[in-house]
């Protein structure tokens, strides 16, 4: 056997979960167009070596090498479509019909539509799928199983990864199944590796594996397995590896199993074996990898844009309370929120003292009267310009009550008796008058603080965009972290409300204590959000000092949350 004939190569792998080594110094090799029964117990690490293959999760030493190259590096193609791979859990959208599953995939794998119609088919019958109508959502969990074993198969890939395909199913149906399996790797030279629990049914693959607490005990054709073992079942040749193992007699049993074999299908003098059967040291695998030229993929990609637009328009209008709850709630909230919070203030009881007007309600006054224009001098003069202010001011939010002198007013202010007091001098209008007229001296930075509303658009786009980014990149952190919707709603409520009552919106920072202030000031809401107002308010713009902050703020909370995110997601790997 060449390197051209070796599919998937593993050499001393290993990996570990916290302290727990799951990969023990694994090595297997794979030809190609075999069928490869991986058998172990449950927790044995199976999975994890099937993950390790396909690129979802990386091996941290030792070497895998699949259908020439890396899983998971650039230009390898692992993950690709040249890869079929039916993980342990299902994961299906329930919204999707069998048909949309199996065109969703098939549009991701580039196939047409009508290659897709007669896979689809094909594999109705092979499978015993149910209506093609029917939802995902509504399979049994066999069936659903049986429709990623049909997504698996889909595109004819290559290579077969097929973890625990038949378990559960009708033992007919697993028959006709195992013969098709037989049929792919014979007649296409499609390579197949299949983990199951049902050892004796692995009667039919070319070669197996049997691993236990993260090593292999052994790699063989079934029949030469139970021919050296004089036994009668794979099984029995399984636990005499084991005992062998749990009285750390392994390695010696297996060098005499080898020394009367000059394959030397046993692991422990296996290295040797599997790198020189397959013709090619592990230093000339990694520079013939090198020596491939990586072919960046496509950023667009039509058939993925219609199957991913396909997917999320069914997901979409078919779950109608969850298309409710992710437009309407928030609408709601918001305004249950800004109900609550926003709305302006009524009935306040204030002092009113207007000498202006002898301590008494502006019950005769008219606006006319108020400025009376000077032609002889060009000028207005202004009277009772209190009166005019209080009836702008008039509204249900301020009940006035009108006292004759301000030390009463005070003194029923520190009473609780009322909230607040206006005190209109004598000759408040005249002042004002001398104040309108000296206008013209008012530089103009301090016009311009006097304006509202002139805000630039583009400084308020900018600073909501980020906000925007802020929210994806925290979303995607939730993503990476949670594994079921439960803990993601959890975490994002449980951090989204202690946020909104601190970033000022509702309690003031400026009179929360020093420690929470600062706090409060850190956060991705606080600072932007008075520089929104800022440029609202001032019209102040990105290069001013207190709007910069809130644009600086924003970044560096998308950078922590993205970097997290990567930090984790690689981790996980
Ligand atoms: N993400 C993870 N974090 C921590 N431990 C894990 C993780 N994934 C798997 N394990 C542990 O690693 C061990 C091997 O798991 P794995 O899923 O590979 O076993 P398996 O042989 O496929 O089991 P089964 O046949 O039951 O599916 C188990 O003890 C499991 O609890």
């Amino acid at each position: 056997m060449d390197k051209e004939n070796t599919c998937v190569y593993v050499k001393h792998a290993c990996k570990s979960y916290g302290a727990k080594q799951v990969l023990n110094n694994f090595s297997m090799t794979v030809p190609k167009g075999v069928i490869y029964g991986l058998l172990g117990a449950s927790g044995c690490g199976k999975t994890t070596l099937l993950s390790c293959i396909v690129g979802r999760k990386k091996i941290e030493s030792g070497e895998v090498w699949v259908l020439g190259g890396t899983p998971g590096t650039p230009g390898s193609k692992v993950p690709g479509p040249k890869i079929g791979y039916m993980p342990q859990d299902v994961a299906l959208v329930a919204e999707f019909t069998i048909r949309d599953a199996l065109f969703y995939f098939g549009r991701v794998f580039r196939m047409q539509d009508k290659d897709i119609e007669s896979r689809l088919n094909e594999l109705t019958v092979l499978l015993d799928l149910p209506p093609q109508n029917r939802y995902v959502g509504d399979c049994s969990g066999g069936q659903q199983r049986r429709v990623s074993f049909a997504v698996a198969l889909l595109n004819n890939p290559q290579l077969l990864i097929l973890d625990e395909p038949t378990v559960g199913l009708d033992p007919v149906l697993r028959d006709r199944i195992w013969n098709y399996l037989v049929e792919l790797a014979e007649d296409r030279q499609v390579t197949i590796i299949i983990t199951t629990h049902y050892i004796e049914e692995t009667r039919q693959a070319h070669k197996i594996g049997l691993m236990r607490e993260g090593r292999l005990l052994a790699e063989e054709s079934p029949s030469k397995l139970l021919r050296d073992f004089g036994t009668e079942t794979l099984e029995e040749v399984f636990l005499i590896l084991s005992q062998k193992q749990s009285e750390g007699k392994l390695e010696q049993f297996q060098n005499n199993l080898n020394n009367h074999d000059i394959n030397g299908i046993y692991p422990a003098d296996s290295e040797a074996n599997s790198i020189n059967s397959i013709g090619v040291s592990s230093t000339n695998l990694v520079s013939q990898k090198r020596k491939k030229k990586y072919v960046a993929p496509k950023l667009f990609n039509t058939f993925r844009l219609k199957a991913l637009f396909d997917k999320n328009w069914k997901q979409f209008h078919r779950n109608v309370s969850g298309l409710m709850f992710m437009i309407f709630f928030p609408c709601l909230q918001m305004c249950a929120f800004l109900t609550a919070v926003g709305g302006d203030i009524k009935n306040i009881n204030i002092a009113i003292v207007n000498e202006e007007n002898n301590f008494s309600p502006c019950k005769d006054y008219l606006v006319n009267e108020t400025a009376i224009y000077n032609a002889s001098e060009d000028l207005c003069e202004y009277q009772r310009l209190g009166c005019r202010f209080l009836e702008a001011v008039n509204t249900s939010m301020m009940h006035h009550i009108y006292y004759n002198d301000i030390d009463s007013a005070i003194h029923d202010i520190k009473r609780g008796k009322v909230t607040g007091a206006l005190h209109i001098h004598k000759n408040f209008s005249y002042a004002l008058e001398q104040k309108v007229q000296n206008a013209g001296n008012m530089t103009d930075e301090e016009l311009e603080d006097t304006q509202i509303m002139k805000g630039g658009l583009v400084v308020i786009t900018v600073l909501i965009f980020l906000q925007g980014l802020c929210g994806i990149s925290y979303g995607f952190l939730i993503s990476v972290f949670c594994s079921d919707h439960n803990s993601a709603n959890i975490l994002s409520t449980g951090v989204f409300y202690p946020m909104i009552l601190t970033c000022g919106l509702v309690w003031p920072i400026e009179s929360m204590p020093t420690v929470l202030r600062w706090i409060s000031l850190c956060l991705p809401f606080t600072v932007p959000i008075l520089s929104v107002r800022n440029v609202l308010k001032k019209g102040w713009g990105m290069t001013h000092l207190h709007v910069l902050n809130g644009v600086g703020l924003e970044i560096l909370w998308c950078v922590i949350l993205g970097t997290i995110s990567a930090y984790q997601l690689k981790k996980r790997r």
